[in-house]
Protein backbone atom coordinates (compact mmCIF):
# COMPACT_ATOMS: atom_id res chain seq x y z
CA UNK A 1 0.00 0.00 0.00
CA UNK A 2 1.37 3.53 -0.75
CA UNK A 3 2.63 5.52 2.71
CA UNK A 4 0.12 8.22 1.76
CA UNK A 5 -2.87 5.67 1.50
CA UNK A 6 -1.70 4.11 4.60
CA UNK A 7 -1.74 7.53 6.92
CA UNK A 8 -5.24 6.68 7.03
CA UNK A 9 -5.70 10.80 7.10
CA UNK A 10 -9.31 10.65 5.83
CA UNK A 11 -10.33 8.54 8.55
CA UNK A 12 -8.58 10.99 11.48
CA UNK A 13 -10.06 13.56 10.26
CA UNK A 14 -13.17 12.03 10.10
CA UNK A 15 -12.70 10.96 13.51
CA UNK A 16 -11.62 14.44 14.39
CA UNK A 17 -14.70 16.48 12.96
CA UNK A 18 -16.88 13.59 14.74
CA UNK A 19 -15.27 13.46 18.45
CA UNK A 20 -14.21 16.84 18.59
CA UNK A 21 -11.54 16.46 21.26
CA UNK A 22 -10.63 19.27 23.64
CA UNK A 23 -7.23 20.55 22.68
CA UNK A 24 -5.37 22.51 25.69
CA UNK A 25 -3.45 24.92 24.30
CA UNK A 26 -0.19 27.20 26.25
CA UNK A 27 0.86 29.10 23.26
CA UNK A 28 2.02 32.18 22.31
CA UNK A 29 0.28 35.68 22.04
CA UNK A 30 1.29 35.88 18.49
CA UNK A 31 -0.87 32.78 17.14
CA UNK A 32 -4.09 31.96 20.08
CA UNK A 33 -6.34 33.24 17.48
CA UNK A 34 -4.77 31.83 15.04
CA UNK A 35 -4.64 28.19 16.53
CA UNK A 36 -7.72 28.74 17.94
CA UNK A 37 -9.48 29.32 14.68
CA UNK A 38 -7.61 26.17 12.77
CA UNK A 39 -8.35 23.92 15.22
CA UNK A 40 -12.28 24.77 15.15
CA UNK A 41 -11.88 24.56 11.30
CA UNK A 42 -10.20 21.31 11.36
CA UNK A 43 -13.36 20.13 13.64
CA UNK A 44 -11.37 20.62 17.04
CA UNK A 45 -12.46 22.31 20.50
CA UNK A 46 -9.38 24.45 20.82
CA UNK A 47 -9.07 26.13 24.51
CA UNK A 48 -6.13 28.55 25.70
CA UNK A 49 -5.48 28.65 29.40
CA UNK A 50 -2.48 29.34 30.97
CA UNK A 51 -3.10 29.97 34.80
CA UNK A 52 -1.45 27.74 37.49
CA UNK A 53 -4.51 27.55 39.25
CA UNK A 54 -6.79 26.27 36.69
CA UNK A 55 -3.96 23.63 35.20
CA UNK A 56 -4.78 20.21 36.65
CA UNK A 57 -9.19 21.08 35.85
CA UNK A 58 -8.20 22.20 32.26
CA UNK A 59 -5.93 19.22 31.44
CA UNK A 60 -8.81 17.02 33.13
CA UNK A 61 -11.18 17.45 30.22
CA UNK A 62 -8.57 17.65 27.72
CA UNK A 63 -7.48 14.96 25.16
CA UNK A 64 -4.51 16.41 24.15
CA UNK A 65 -2.23 19.39 25.63
CA UNK A 66 0.36 21.63 23.27
CA UNK A 67 2.87 23.63 24.68
CA UNK A 68 4.51 26.22 22.84
CA UNK A 69 6.99 28.54 23.85
CA UNK A 70 7.10 31.36 21.20
CA UNK A 71 6.32 34.13 23.80
CA UNK A 72 7.54 31.75 26.93
CA UNK A 73 8.06 33.96 30.31
CA UNK A 74 8.93 32.14 34.00
CA UNK A 75 5.23 32.51 34.77
CA UNK A 76 4.17 30.66 31.59
CA UNK A 77 6.55 27.67 31.97
CA UNK A 78 5.47 27.42 35.28
CA UNK A 79 2.62 25.97 34.00
CA UNK A 80 3.43 24.29 31.13
CA UNK A 81 5.38 22.46 33.92
CA UNK A 82 2.30 22.09 35.78
CA UNK A 83 0.40 20.84 32.64
CA UNK A 84 2.38 18.77 31.62
CA UNK A 85 2.67 16.77 35.52
CA UNK A 86 -1.16 16.25 35.00
CA UNK A 87 -1.02 15.36 31.52
CA UNK A 88 1.33 13.01 31.89
CA UNK A 89 -0.39 11.10 34.80
CA UNK A 90 -3.80 11.03 32.81
CA UNK A 91 -1.53 9.80 30.32
CA UNK A 92 -3.16 12.15 27.34
CA UNK A 93 -0.33 13.27 24.82
CA UNK A 94 1.82 16.12 24.95
CA UNK A 95 2.80 18.11 22.02
CA UNK A 96 6.19 20.29 22.05
CA UNK A 97 6.42 23.42 19.67
CA UNK A 98 10.60 24.54 20.82
CA UNK A 99 9.28 27.63 19.22
CA UNK A 100 12.45 29.71 18.68
CA UNK A 101 14.77 27.51 20.62
CA UNK A 102 18.18 28.00 19.06
CA UNK A 103 17.70 32.00 18.89
CA UNK A 104 18.27 32.44 22.90
CA UNK A 105 19.63 30.50 26.03
CA UNK A 106 16.42 30.66 27.43
CA UNK A 107 14.56 29.15 24.80
CA UNK A 108 17.29 26.14 24.25
CA UNK A 109 17.65 25.72 28.05
CA UNK A 110 13.75 25.46 28.71
CA UNK A 111 13.18 22.85 25.82
CA UNK A 112 15.97 20.81 27.06
CA UNK A 113 15.21 21.40 30.77
CA UNK A 114 11.69 19.70 29.72
CA UNK A 115 12.70 16.79 27.81
CA UNK A 116 14.89 16.18 30.89
CA UNK A 117 11.72 16.02 33.14
CA UNK A 118 8.46 15.11 30.59
CA UNK A 119 8.58 13.18 27.22
CA UNK A 120 5.94 14.76 24.66
CA UNK A 121 4.19 12.33 22.23
CA UNK A 122 5.42 15.17 19.62
CA UNK A 123 8.04 17.17 19.46
CA UNK A 124 7.13 19.86 15.99
CA UNK A 125 9.26 22.40 15.17
CA UNK A 126 11.62 23.82 11.96
CA UNK A 127 15.14 22.37 11.40
CA UNK A 128 16.83 25.27 13.41
CA UNK A 129 15.00 24.38 15.85
CA UNK A 130 15.34 21.10 16.03
CA UNK A 131 19.03 21.11 15.30
CA UNK A 132 19.48 23.40 18.47
CA UNK A 133 17.84 21.03 20.86
CA UNK A 134 20.82 19.08 20.12
CA UNK A 135 23.10 21.94 19.88
CA UNK A 136 23.50 21.50 16.51
CA UNK A 137 23.54 24.46 13.51
CA UNK A 138 24.08 27.51 13.83
CA UNK A 139 21.15 29.32 15.95
CA UNK A 140 17.51 30.15 14.83
CA UNK A 141 16.73 33.39 12.97
CA UNK A 142 14.31 34.33 15.41
CA UNK A 143 11.31 32.21 15.13
CA UNK A 144 12.37 31.34 11.28
CA UNK A 145 14.59 28.65 10.45
CA UNK A 146 18.50 28.88 8.77
CA UNK A 147 17.94 25.40 8.00
CA UNK A 148 16.35 23.38 5.65
CA UNK A 149 14.54 20.15 6.71
CA UNK A 150 16.87 17.55 5.55
CA UNK A 151 19.87 19.11 7.43
CA UNK A 152 18.08 17.97 10.28
CA UNK A 153 17.16 14.62 10.30
CA UNK A 154 19.53 12.92 12.45
CA UNK A 155 18.96 15.37 15.28
CA UNK A 156 15.65 14.47 14.94
CA UNK A 157 16.90 11.10 15.44
CA UNK A 158 19.05 11.89 17.74
CA UNK A 159 16.22 13.03 20.16
CA UNK A 160 13.96 10.12 19.65
CA UNK A 161 16.95 7.80 20.60
CA UNK A 162 17.48 10.24 23.69
CA UNK A 163 13.77 11.12 24.97
CA UNK A 164 11.54 8.29 23.01
CA UNK A 165 9.69 11.33 21.30
CA UNK A 166 8.68 11.61 17.62
CA UNK A 167 10.11 14.62 16.25
CA UNK A 168 8.19 16.31 12.99
CA UNK A 169 10.59 18.50 11.20
CA UNK A 170 8.28 21.11 9.17
CA UNK A 171 9.81 22.84 5.78
CA UNK A 172 9.62 22.41 1.83
CA UNK A 173 9.44 18.14 2.81
CA UNK A 174 7.78 17.59 6.15
CA UNK A 175 10.21 14.76 8.24
CA UNK A 176 8.48 12.31 10.83
CA UNK A 177 11.32 10.76 13.15
CA UNK A 178 10.21 8.16 15.05
CA UNK A 179 9.90 3.85 15.17
CA UNK A 180 9.77 4.34 11.59
CA UNK A 181 10.32 7.53 9.49
CA UNK A 182 7.99 9.45 6.86
CA UNK A 183 8.29 12.09 3.79
CA UNK A 184 5.36 14.82 3.15
CA UNK A 185 5.88 16.30 0.04
CA UNK A 186 2.90 18.60 0.22
CA UNK A 187 2.39 22.05 1.51
CA UNK A 188 3.91 25.97 -0.23
CA UNK A 189 6.32 28.00 0.05
CA UNK A 190 4.09 31.01 0.51
CA UNK A 191 3.14 29.08 3.53
CA UNK A 192 6.24 30.56 5.38
CA UNK A 193 5.16 34.08 4.84
CA UNK A 194 2.18 33.61 7.32
CA UNK A 195 3.13 33.83 11.08
CA UNK A 196 1.84 30.75 12.80
CA UNK A 197 1.35 28.22 10.14
CA UNK A 198 3.84 26.21 12.44
CA UNK A 199 2.35 26.83 15.43
CA UNK A 200 -0.36 25.78 13.74
CA UNK A 201 1.03 22.18 12.34
CA UNK A 202 2.07 21.79 16.43
CA UNK A 203 -1.82 22.53 17.39
CA UNK A 204 -3.09 20.16 14.78
CA UNK A 205 -0.71 17.36 15.97
CA UNK A 206 -2.23 17.63 19.15
CA UNK A 207 -5.45 17.50 17.61
CA UNK A 208 -4.68 14.26 15.58
CA UNK A 209 -2.67 13.32 18.64
CA UNK A 210 -6.14 12.88 20.85
CA UNK A 211 -7.33 10.30 18.18
CA UNK A 212 -4.58 8.41 16.47
CA UNK A 213 -2.71 6.64 19.48
CA UNK A 214 0.82 5.89 17.31
CA UNK A 215 2.28 9.11 17.53
CA UNK A 216 3.77 9.06 14.48
CA UNK A 217 0.61 8.36 12.40
CA UNK A 218 -0.81 11.01 14.10
CA UNK A 219 2.49 13.97 13.08
CA UNK A 220 1.29 12.39 10.13
CA UNK A 221 -1.79 12.99 9.64
CA UNK A 222 -1.14 16.74 10.77
CA UNK A 223 1.47 16.81 8.73
CA UNK A 224 -0.90 15.88 5.25
CA UNK A 225 -3.89 18.38 6.27
CA UNK A 226 -1.34 20.98 6.58
CA UNK A 227 0.02 20.58 3.55
CA UNK A 228 -2.61 19.47 1.58
CA UNK A 229 -4.83 22.60 2.24
CA UNK A 230 -2.06 24.75 1.80
CA UNK A 231 -1.50 24.00 -1.15
CA UNK A 232 -5.62 24.22 -2.06
CA UNK A 233 -5.12 27.69 -0.44
CA UNK A 234 -2.18 28.96 -2.07
CA UNK A 235 -3.89 28.01 -5.29
CA UNK A 236 -6.47 30.60 -4.27
CA UNK A 237 -4.64 33.24 -2.43
CA UNK A 238 -3.29 36.58 -3.66
CA UNK A 239 -0.31 36.88 -0.91
CA UNK A 240 -0.06 36.04 2.13
CA UNK A 241 -3.38 37.95 3.87
CA UNK A 242 -5.27 35.63 1.39
CA UNK A 243 -3.55 32.65 1.69
CA UNK A 244 -4.21 32.83 5.72
CA UNK A 245 -8.02 33.05 5.02
CA UNK A 246 -8.40 30.25 2.14
CA UNK A 247 -6.63 28.22 4.80
CA UNK A 248 -9.08 28.19 7.46
CA UNK A 249 -11.58 27.47 4.57
CA UNK A 250 -9.83 25.03 2.95
CA UNK A 251 -9.21 23.35 6.62
CA UNK A 252 -13.40 23.38 7.43
CA UNK A 253 -14.01 22.04 3.40
CA UNK A 254 -11.16 19.29 3.10
CA UNK A 255 -13.17 16.26 1.02
CA UNK A 256 -11.34 12.45 0.72
CA UNK A 257 -10.95 13.38 -2.99
CA UNK A 258 -8.46 16.80 -1.85
CA UNK A 259 -6.89 14.06 0.21
CA UNK A 260 -6.70 11.25 -1.73
CA UNK A 261 -5.92 13.47 -5.44
CA UNK A 262 -3.34 15.16 -3.35
CA UNK A 263 -1.13 13.72 -0.64
CA UNK A 264 2.47 12.87 -1.40
CA UNK A 265 3.58 10.75 1.45
CA UNK A 266 6.16 8.10 1.54
CA UNK A 267 8.79 5.86 3.74
CA UNK A 268 11.69 7.72 4.41
N1 LIG B 1 9.18 25.72 1.22
C1 LIG B 1 8.02 25.14 1.60
N2 LIG B 1 7.26 24.50 0.68
C2 LIG B 1 6.11 23.91 1.04
N3 LIG B 1 5.59 23.93 2.29
C3 LIG B 1 6.30 24.54 3.26
C4 LIG B 1 7.55 25.17 2.97
N4 LIG B 1 8.04 25.68 4.11
C5 LIG B 1 7.14 25.39 5.09
N5 LIG B 1 6.09 24.70 4.57
C6 LIG B 1 4.91 24.25 5.32
O1 LIG B 1 4.51 25.32 6.15
C7 LIG B 1 4.04 24.86 7.42
C8 LIG B 1 4.82 25.57 8.53
O2 LIG B 1 6.13 25.06 8.54
P1 LIG B 1 7.41 25.94 8.89
O3 LIG B 1 7.39 27.21 8.11
O4 LIG B 1 8.59 25.05 8.73
O5 LIG B 1 7.17 26.18 10.44
P2 LIG B 1 7.67 27.38 11.37
O6 LIG B 1 6.68 28.48 11.08
O7 LIG B 1 7.55 26.84 12.75
O8 LIG B 1 9.06 27.73 10.98
C9 LIG B 1 4.22 23.33 7.39
O9 LIG B 1 2.98 22.74 7.09
C10 LIG B 1 5.23 23.10 6.27
O10 LIG B 1 5.03 21.86 5.63
C1 LIG C 1 6.66 35.74 15.32
C2 LIG C 1 6.63 35.07 16.64
N1 LIG C 1 7.36 35.57 17.69
C3 LIG C 1 7.21 34.85 18.80
S1 LIG C 1 6.17 33.55 18.61
C4 LIG C 1 5.91 33.93 16.98
C5 LIG C 1 5.02 33.12 16.11
C6 LIG C 1 5.79 32.04 15.43
O1 LIG C 1 4.91 31.18 14.73
P1 LIG C 1 5.40 30.17 13.62
O2 LIG C 1 6.63 29.51 14.12
O3 LIG C 1 4.26 29.23 13.53
O4 LIG C 1 5.59 30.96 12.35
MG1 LIG D 1 7.47 27.79 14.51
Amino acid sequence: MPASEALNAWEALTAVRAQSPVVHNITNYVVMNTTANALLALGASPVMAHAEEEMEDMVGISAALVLNIGTLSREWVKAMFLAAEHATRRGIPIVLDPVGAGATRYRTGTVRDFLAAFRPAIIRGNASEIMAIRGAGAGTKGVDSLDASQDAVSAARAIYEAHGSVVCISGATDYIIGDRSLRIHNGHPLMTRVTGLGCTASALCGAFAAITPDPVLAAAQAMAVMGVCGEIAAAKADGPGTLQLHFLDALHRLSEADIKGRLRAEVA
